[in-house]
């Protein structure tokens, strides 16, 4: 059976600055796999994460993305989030004039194309979805993330998570702004909301939020490409070593 994301010898440039980012990633996950890349500042894991959902900054100059064996370089964001491809964003963006409750609800609608999409059942949906994430509703009719605290944002994120239930979840830096409390409240979520159909690619910094969401891989990520591969342990040596460490292992 084919792999749910095949990412193969994957380069890819910053379109405006003709800077090489990512310089040759190789990257396998099947469903029901978690996958936690770790990566000093600036290494690219972001830019993986948005050219896998197909942001025009980015070209690709060399590899494949394959979604279930299909090529999906040729598809915009939207088509490869129909076919179910999520990513979570490291600073959510502020929309003036698009209220989350809209948004969650046209998100809906386009990607799930079920026979039964009308606002009362999605609106149901997202009250009970908004109770998992603890996201107070009055937060559902304010414009998307405008005036939220950083830890509402994360929340608002991953209800939109919930709701679309995609087979790809991409997570940048979902724990990052989140106080301790905050962090338990989303990890939670992810986990109920995570399924053995879907596979997940977490984005992290630090081991912290690896104690509440296990991941089946820990890659180390530095200058744009994949240079370790491990286990849950890999993460707590990076905590310990650091990255500079791990780097000169590798390449002694
Ligand atoms: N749109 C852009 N225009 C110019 N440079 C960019 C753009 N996007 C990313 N870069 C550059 O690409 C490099 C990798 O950035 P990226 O955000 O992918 O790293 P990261 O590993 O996610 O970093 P961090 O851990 O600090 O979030 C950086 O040098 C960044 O300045």
């Amino acid at each position: 059976m084919a792999h749910l994301l095949e990412i193969k010898n994957l380069k890819a440039k910053v379109i405006d600055e003709n800077k090489m980012i990512l310089k040759g990633v190789n990257l396998t996950v099947n469903e029901g796999e978690i996958h936690a890349i770790m990566g000093p500042n600036g290494s690219g894991k972001s830019t993986l994460a948005n050219v896998i959902m197909g942001n025009p900054k980015f070209e690709i100059t060399e590899g494949e993305i394959l979604f279930k064996g299909q090529s999906i370089l040729d598809l915009d964001t939207a088509e490869r989030a129909k076919l179910g491809l999520f990513m979570s964003f490291q600073s959510p963006e502020e929309i003036e004039g698009v209220k989350t409750r809209q948004l969650l609800l046209n998100s809906y609608r386009n990607i799930k194309s079920e026979d039964d999409s009308s606002a009362l059942k999605v609106n149901k949906k997202i009250m009970d979805l908004s109770d998992v994430v603890s996201l107070d509703k009055v937060f559902l009719d304010r414009y998307v993330n405008t005036g939220f605290s950083g830890g509402e944002k994360k929340k608002s994120e991953i209800l939109q998570m919930g709701l679309l239930s995609p087979k790809l979840t991409i997570l940048d830096e979902i724990d990052s702004g989140l106080d301790v409390d905050a962090l338990k409240i989303v990890s939670e979520s992810i986990n109920k909301f995570k399924n053995e159909n879907m596979g997940m690619l977490i984005i992290t910094h630090y081991q912290r939020i690896l104690n509440y969401i296990k991941p089946d891989f820990v890659h180390v990520y530095n200058d744009g490409k994949i240079i370790s591969t491990g286990d849950a342990d890999l993460a707590k040596e990076i905590e310990e070593k650091g990255y500079t460490m791990i780097k000169k292992e590798e390449e002694a």
